[in-house]
């Protein structure tokens, strides 16, 4: 048995925390089944924005003409910029591997972490498999993993989830997806840029679920022009022969009382690759928790309180595993705020007012705080208004097309933001820092100077304009 003061299960924002424990002088322990550096680094957010971006350079060639310059795209490399993608991806993991194998401080632990009891991990299934280790505190920061729907035959065919996507060479002729979350969406997007034909298959009304309905709607509209959408559907059965993927997706009614509605609006689409983009589950199913005294709900998140603190005494937990927000800035977010908790002499709780979140496709989304249908469900009084961007200098320069839609009460205290169009993600910060550090209210927005004639201007003017009590249509 090695001793250690803390230990943390999970290499990706359950570091950070590590590192603070380090630089406090602690030993520290470090289990990791996977490659280092957790999921964004390695089959999340960094590939897929770095293979994304290539698409975005792509779209920009093509959308020339609109700028009456004639521009050809002569080849690509498709199987380069993955190569270049995963390599690079791969050398930051062996880097921050060999920064622990060589710290004095840490000790890292290959293989899968299980408890043993509320202060004991086993170690199995890897490198450093039989380790026994303990520790006063222990951080549980070990993820999710893709989930995989019930579809009838879906053990018999051969598909992919966000990790292979990744990876592939070659576009797919014909990608199907099921899925119609942002995954789905950005992964639909880079295929679709480089060549594939795309189908995607989601349960809701509109892709996604994470924005405001008008937003979702908007993007769902300009996303069913480059490829074909089936939404209010879900894929029910999959068959696969000679190469052929088949997926049959039914109607389906979104909601408390919603299921599969039995009409002849069923679709079968076909493919020659599966792409399952159907949410994420919590890993908590993989470190026998049932050793301890640390609690799941009913979905298999960790439970904690408001300091990030589970049902066991000296048992931490953060990031995705929790399942409030799977999103590395949540996860990051977390992990500053349990380093206060454990490391500080106060504790803070875990302030989630101002999350915002992005989908980097085509058009690119972005929102903060509460959409619409939240304050219509809470009942509450509110006042909208939105602002377009081809309305503004900059946005009219790049031929931009979309609008900024913003959500305040009736005393101006910012409620929500939500943006389709290019630079949504870059546009929706000063939203969020207005909402965490300034008043948080309309003025934040309205009465800061913004540089002219500059994109934000979209941001200003929709908070400046005249506001509607209670939502319009557009
Ligand atoms: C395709 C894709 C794109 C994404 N894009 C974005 C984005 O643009 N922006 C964004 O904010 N978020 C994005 N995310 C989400 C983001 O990757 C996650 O929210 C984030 O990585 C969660 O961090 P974490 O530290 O909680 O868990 P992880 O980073 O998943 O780290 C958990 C680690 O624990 C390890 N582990 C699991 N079980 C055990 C065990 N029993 N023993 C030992 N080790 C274990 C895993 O191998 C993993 O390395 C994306 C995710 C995907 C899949």
């Amino acid at each position: 048995m090695e001793e250690f003061d803390f230990l943390v299960i999970g290499s990706g924002s359950g570091l950070d925390v590590a590192n603070v424990a380090a630089n406090q002088g602690q030993s520290v322990a470090v289990v990791e089944k996977g490659p280092l550096g957790g999921t964004c680094l390695n089959r999340g957010c960094i590939p897929s924005k770095l293979l994304l971006y290539h698409a975005d350079v792509l779209e920009t060639v093509e959308r020339a003409g609109a700028f009456h310059i004639d521009a050809r795209v002569e080849d690509v490399g498709f199987a380069d910029i993955v190569r270049e993608v995963n390599e690079e991806v791969e050398a930051d993991a062996e880097s921050i591997r060999q920064g622990l194998r060589s710290s004095s401080q840490h000790s890292l632990f290959e293989g899968e972490g299980r408890f043993v009891d509320d202060h004991t991990v086993e170690v199995v299934d890897g490198e450093d498999d039989g380790a026994r280790l303990r520790a006063e505190t222990i951080l549980i920061a070990a993820g999710s993993r893709p989930a995989i729907p019930s579809i009838d035959g879906i053990d018999e065919v051969d598909y992919v989830t966000s990790t292979e996507a990744l990876q592939l060479e070659t576009p797919p002729d014909h990608l199907v997806i099921v899925g119609g979350g942002y995954i789905a969406a950005e992964l639909g997007h880079f295929f679709g840029t480089f060549g594939s034909d795309v189908t995607i298959i989601g349960r809701r009304p509109n892709l996604l679920p994470e924005a405001d309905d008008e937003v979702a709607e908007s993007f769902t509209e300009r996303y069913a022009d480059r490829f074909t959408v089936h939404t209010g559907h879900t894929a029910t059965a999959v068959s696969e022969s000679s190469g052929t993927v088949s997926v049959e997706a039914q109607p389906y009614e979104y909601g408390d009382d919603g299921g599969i509605v039995d009409d002849d609006t069923s679709v079968t689409v076909t493919g020659d690759e599966l792409l399952i983009a159907a949410g994420r589950v919590s890993n908590a199913d993989t470190l026998n928790l049932d050793a301890t005294g640390v609690e799941t709900d009913e979905q298999g998140f960790v439970e904690t309180d408001e300091y990030l603190r589970t049902a066991a005494d000296g048992v931490w937990a953060l990031g995705d595993i929790v399942g409030e927000y799977l999103l590395k800035h949540n996860a990051n977010h977390e992990a500053r705020t349990v380093a206060r908790n454990i490391f500080g002499s106060d504790l803070e709780p875990i302030d989630y007012s101002a999350m915002p979140f992005a989908v980097f496709a085509s058009p690119e989304v972005a929102g903060v705080g509460a959409s619409e249908s939240d304050l219509r469900a809470e009942g509450r009084d509110y006042a909208t208004n939105t602002y377009r961007y081809e309305e503004t200098a900059r946005g009219d320069a790049m031929k931009a097309e979309g609008f900024v839609k913003v959500l305040v009460d009736l005393d101006g205290e910012i409620l929500g933001c939500h943006i389709v169009g290019p630079d949504a993600s870059t546009l929706v910060q000063e939203v969020v820092v207005a909402m965490t550090a300034g008043t948080g209210t309309v003025q934040d927005i309205r009465e800061s100077i913004h540089i002219h004639p500059a994109l934000p201007e979209v941001v200003q003017r929709a908070f400046s304009g005249q506001f509607t009590r209670g939502g319009h249509d557009h």
